[in-house]
């Protein structure tokens, strides 16, 4: 059985933290792997500065090349927009019947707001999740909070990091590159994204 970590995410761009979020999860859990699911559109979040998927894809792809258990995922890209998680994991389910365990990996924002999710309920009732701690605003609901299903990763290096400051400091033409795998920093520099 291959226990993979499904860390989904809108990866607008993806930055350093992300990378070790899913590297720590890796090295410091029993998973085997983690796969980055990009997702084409979230349902909280607007479409304004959202780069095309293909673009979002390849700049995880060379982030992760040089890590043997950590993964892209397209798994989203023909499924219904917005992409509800709940949705995914079903498709997955089928896809996969055999050989995989797989639970999902979050950020401690959006635990906060996870209660909002369409079935989350369905969701905890099948798969275990392991958060990453991250600064943010609100509480994380009560429900949650010793939830036999939600682990918190203990000892974890804490990053203010995140895709909004580097597209909006790159805008305004602050250096943002050591916040993000140099291969997305070429990329995203040759391909002029974020500028206007
Ligand atoms: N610095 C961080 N620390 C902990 N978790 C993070 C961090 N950055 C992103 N995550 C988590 O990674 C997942 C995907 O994040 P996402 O692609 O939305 O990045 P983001 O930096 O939050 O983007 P944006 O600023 O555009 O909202 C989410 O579960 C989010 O909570
Ligand atoms: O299923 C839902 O209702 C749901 C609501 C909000 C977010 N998500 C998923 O959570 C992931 C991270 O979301 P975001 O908005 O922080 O990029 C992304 O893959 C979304 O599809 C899922």
């Amino acid at each position: 059985m291959k226990k993979v970590g499904l860390y989904f995410g809108t990866f607008n761009p993806i930055h350093s933290g992300h990378l070790i979020i899913g590297n720590h999860m890796v090295e410091f859990s029993d998973l085997d792997e983690v796969w980055f699911v990009i997702t084409p559109q979230s349902p909280f979040k607007t479409k304004k500065s959202l780069l095309d998927n293909q673009h979002r894809y390849q700049m995880v792809l060379e982030a992760t090349e040089a890590y043997d258990k950590l993964k892209p995922s397209r798994i989203e890209f023909n499924l219904p927009q917005p992409n509800y998680t709940v949705t995914t994991l079903a498709y997955l389910s089928e896809k996969y019947p055999n050989g995989y365990d797989f639970s999902l990996i979050m950020g401690e924002d959006n635990l906060k707001s996870f209660h909002k999710w369409k079935n989350y309920e369905v969701i905890l009732e099948n798969y275990s999740i392991h958060v990453y701690p991250r600064i943010s605003d609100g509480k994380i609901a009560h429900q949650f909070l010793s939830h036999p299903k939600i682990f918190r990763v203990d000892d974890a290096p804490i990053m203010e990091i995140s895709s909004t400051f580097i597209r909006k400091k790159h805008k305004e033409g602050k250096n943002i590159k050591p916040m993000l795998p140099p291969e997305v920093w070429k990329y995203m520099d040759e391909m002029n994204f974020y500028r206007n």
